[in-house]
């Protein structure tokens, strides 16, 4: 099996231009996509559960009577949770709670203040009534991802939680319902792809209408997120996994492959880029790379990746590592250096940021606590990472007294006559005292 990598240099003429190549991801512009999913958007929009039952024919290979038989009970969820492993629920258990005590910390609360003739001003903050969860299920399955949607909406406060995923050939997996369990989904449905987005923004007889849909998936959930937005809230169009190691060359080069094939595993799309000073250091993980690669379970997926979007990076020092980073705006970005906090306060732009040789990307997949849906694609330059603030929204409190509707109405009315919006400004001029 070969190892094909992409070398360059960032003082190099062409580096830019090579680096643009690498980082583009047009896939959820690509036309035939485009095409694809509006009509899937369209039918599930206009022929409900019967499309839905169709997608999911031909897409994920189940054949059901009824979108009611893709429901999973809740007992059937407990089942799960009762039946898997004890080693997997341990493990379940660890990474709920970790999750939890980490989002909790993101709660927002509802704030106000008077002013000195006792006005008020604030803000109500809110759950969502209805949140819908995508759950990615076509190349791999996903319990971690059950965990990072499903507690941050409930820990907002959400009434009703209904996640989607899909089950290539029908084949549920133990752990994602049992993840389904002990998050407190209310309310699973084994459907995915873009009809299952679809299905989630317009209601059908059966999947219920939410308000926003977070989560992950594939160019066609992303592309449907992106068409159905306006009708629905999204959290964000999070694309192919990434990681970008920063590297002084201290640390074990097979631990900084490892790291770059555990995102490169997930997708022919995914990216690993690597960026170091030290051209001896990159020539040895590049060399890891090489050994680690056959022995891996999805080389075939890791292979491809690394061909068409991964990367060996020379830069002159961490001072230009740095700009390569704010450059990039990573999903994952790991510092794998002796002194990463003296690093962290030039750093931008990255989803999730792993400070030191010990903190492998994969624990933030998983347990760390912070959550796993993170902007993908460059998008960390004005994105943040899913959290309980996607499932809070926020309305304004305003109440006057008498004098401040007096006082302020004389400063609303000269504005309001400014716009020429005279209604305006004699609703402001009512409440003037004279
Ligand atoms: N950012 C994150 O937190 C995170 C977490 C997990 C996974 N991921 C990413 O999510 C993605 C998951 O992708 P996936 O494919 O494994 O699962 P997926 O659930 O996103 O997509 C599977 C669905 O795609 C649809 N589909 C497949 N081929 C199609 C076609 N030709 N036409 C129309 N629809 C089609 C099917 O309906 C199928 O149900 C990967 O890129 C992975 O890297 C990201
Ligand atoms: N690396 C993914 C986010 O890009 C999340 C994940 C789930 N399972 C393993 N990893």
């Amino acid at each position: 099996m070969t190892l094909e990598i992409a070398q360059l240099d960032a003082n190099q003429s062409d580096f830019e231009q090579r680096l643009n190549g690498l980082l583009a991801w047009d896939s959820v512009s690509d036309q035939g996509v485009q095409t694809a999913v509006a009509e899937i958007v369209t039918s599930v929009r206009q022929r409900g559960d019967a499309a839905v039952l169709e997608y999911t024919r031909r897409f994920d290979r189940v054949d059901a009577a009824s979108v009611a038989d893709l429901v999973v009970s809740a007992d059937r969820l407990e089942h799960a949770w009762n039946t898997i492993p004890a080693a997997q629920r341990e493990a379940l258990q660890v990474a709920a709670d970790r999750v939890r005590s980490y989002h909790q910390h993101q709660k927002t609360e509802s704030w106000s203040y008077r002013e000195a003739d006792g006005s008020l001003l604030g803000q109500k903050v809110t759950p969502l009534d209805r949140a819908g969860l995508y759950v990615p299920g076509g190349k791999a399955t996903y319990p971690s991802s059950v965990l990072m949607n499903a507690i941050p909406a409930k820990v907002a406060g959400v009434a009703e939680v209904v996640m989607v995923v899909p089950t290539p050939g029908g084949e549920l997996n133990e752990m994602v319902l049992a993840a389904a369990h002990i998050a407190g989904v209310d309310t699973v449905i084994t459907i995915g792809g873009a009809q299952a987005i679809a299905a989630l923004a317009y209601g059908t007889e059966t999947v219920p209408r939410v308000d926003k849909i977070v989560g992950p998936g594939n160019i066609y959930v992303a592309t449907a997120k992106r068409m159905v937005f306006g009708q629905v809230g999204i959290d964000m169009i999070a694309g192919p996994s990434e990681i970008l190691v920063v590297c002084d060359g201290k640390t074990d080069p097979d631990w900084v492959a490892m790291d770059m094939f555990s995102q490169a595993e997930h997708d022919e799309d995914a990216q690993s880029i690597l960026v170091s000073p030290d051209a001896d250091f990159l020539e040895r993980v590049r060399a890891s790379l090489e050994t680690l690669l056959p022995t891996l379970e999805r080389s075939a997926i890791a292979q491809v990746s690394l061909a068409n979007r991964g990367a060996l990076i020379k830069v002159s020092d961490l001072d230009q590592a740095v700009e390569v980073i704010n450059r990039i705006a990573p999903e994952h970005l790991e510092l794998s250096v002796d002194d990463p906090e003296a690093i962290i306060e030039k750093v931008r732009h990255a989803g999730a940021i792993f400070m030191g040789r010990y903190t492998a990307e994969a624990l933030g997949d998983y347990c760390a606590g912070p959550n796993h849906v993170l902007p993908t694609s460059g998008t960390a330059r004005y994105s943040s990472p899913l959290g309980v603030y996607d499932f809070q929204k926020r309305s304004s409190l305003i109440m006057c007294t008498a004098e401040k509707a007096s006082e302020l109405g004389k400063v609303a009315s000269v504005l309001a006559r400014g716009e020429s919006l005279t209604a305006h400004a004699r609703s402001a001029e009512y409440r003037i005292k004279d």
